[in-house]
């Protein structure tokens, strides 16, 4: 007998498997509200025109294909670092921030969790929101942590259960590390206003927990980036010694490319060339460096001033698209006449919306509408059309009234 012969069938992904039903639909008339990536009001993937231009740039200068270094592209991570902690940061300005480059968002949350696991020094639980990215939980339970959940979202308001996570963060005990969406919360697009994120700054400082954000789509949520960089910068502010997951994968559109970067921020020079030494030993056997295309691209943005208004530009564009698709949604659905309201979608911010649809309709969403999103109610708001919005609203309506 082959050696394989008990490993079982898995499940396909709760989202990517989402993208492989939607393959298989010959409906011509078929909508993919699946995967989190952006779509431009035809429905096609968009090459940000900054992207496709720092790309020329890149390839004419004619690099060698050389290792980057275990951190990765330098010109790359120092521009990631200002742009999350921005220009005013005391913590980069000392010189006391800790980056390395990722395999996009998800390798800078593996890099985190593996980081966290060999050397924080409390208890190896991190605590996550309800609910989170589908994907957190194997990612930390992968990097040898114990997974627990944090209240965060109020499906009665469906909107943030406030009290709840504050009083979730104060529960836990001491010392205890917690996962922060910085913004544009995956899947519920339901962010902490500035007033309230100040008060979770509180909790956080009072139980001495440990912040881990993930900031996967900054600039996408509001258009600014330093508007949706708010919670972390808040958070360096008032002293937390955060890490921070970036990704690049939506808000430049490098989504296959793998931008992106894990940084811890140091109490001194000092400690952030030894945890310096230690990402880079724990790196080295991962994938021992990340590759060089994606983060040069990204890297001739962030550091060309032209290139990066004109990027900031087009972030603010695909964020505008996706506001006005979820008003149109909105309208759409008061024009069909359901009696349910639907404020929600329009006070969500982000990639996604949550319907409040259950399982058993967003099933019925794909078996009867061939609208196919993923089964806990997300809907990838880049998804919608003007042409498809319609035809969106009437298959909602059907399921829900
Ligand atoms: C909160 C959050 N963190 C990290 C990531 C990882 O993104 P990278 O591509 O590794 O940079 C995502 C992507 N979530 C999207 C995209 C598809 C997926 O990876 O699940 C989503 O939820 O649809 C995310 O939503």
């Amino acid at each position: 007998a082959s050696a394989w012969s008990q490993v079982p069938q898995g499940p396909p992904d709760a989202i990517l498997g989402i993208t492989e039903a939607f393959k298989k639909d010959s409906n011509p008339k078929k909508i993919n509200l699946g995967v989190g990536a952006y779509r431009d009001d035809a429905g096609k993937p968009y090459v940000l025109p900054s992207v496709q231009q720092a790309e020329q740039t890149v390839v004419q200068q004619n690099l060698d294909k050389e290792y980057a270094g275990i951190t990765g592209v330098p010109d790359f991570t120092k521009a990631a670092a200002l742009l999350a902690y921005g220009p005013d940061s005391t913590p980069l300005k000392e010189g006391r921030v800790c980056i390395t480059q990722s395999i996009s968002g998800t390798g800078a949350l593996r890099i985190g969790g593996a980081f966290l696991q060999r050397f924080y020094p409390g208890a190896k639980t991190i605590y996550i929101p309800t609910p989170s990215w589908a994907n957190h939980k194997a990612v930390f339970l992968d990097s040898g942590l114990e997974v627990k959940q944090y209240r965060y979202y109020n499906k009665d308001t469906i909107g943030l259960d406030f009290d709840g996570m504050v009083e979730d963060i104060k529960n836990m005990p001491k010392g205890s590390m917690v996962l922060l969406h910085a913004c544009a919360h995956n899947p519920t697009g339901v962010d902490p206003t500035e007033q309230q994120w100040k008060a979770i700054s509180d909790a956080v400082k009072e139980g001495g927990h440990y912040p881990f954000f993930d900031m996967a789509y900054q600039g996408f949520a509001s258009g600014n980036t330093d508007k949706d960089a708010f919670a972390l910068r808040y958070f360096l502010k008032e002293g937390h010694l955060p890490c921070l997951a970036q990704s690049f994968a939506k808000n430049m559109g490098l989504y296959g490319e793998r931008v992106g970067a894990f940084s811890v921020v140091a109490s001194s020079t000092e400690e952030k060339a030894r945890l310096d030494s230690q990402i880079k030993i724990l790196v080295r056997p991962l994938y021992s460096n990340p590759p060089v295309h994606g983060a040069r691209i990204a890297s001739t943005i962030l550091n060309d001033p032209k290139l990066n208004q004109q990027w900031l530009g087009e972030v603010e564009g695909m964020a505008g698209r996706i506001i006005k698709m979820r008003a149109l949604l909105k309208e759409n659905l008061e024009k069909m006449g359901s009696k349910h309201k639907w404020d929600h979608i329009t006070d969500q911010i982000g990639m996604f919306a949550y319907t409040g649809l259950n399982a058993e309709q967003m099933t019925k969403l794909a078996e009867e509408h061939s609208v196919y999103a993923t089964k806990d109610g997300r809907i990838s708001v880049a998804g919608i059309t003007t042409d498809n919005v319609g035809r969106l609203a009437e298959a909602i309506y059907k399921v829900k009234g």
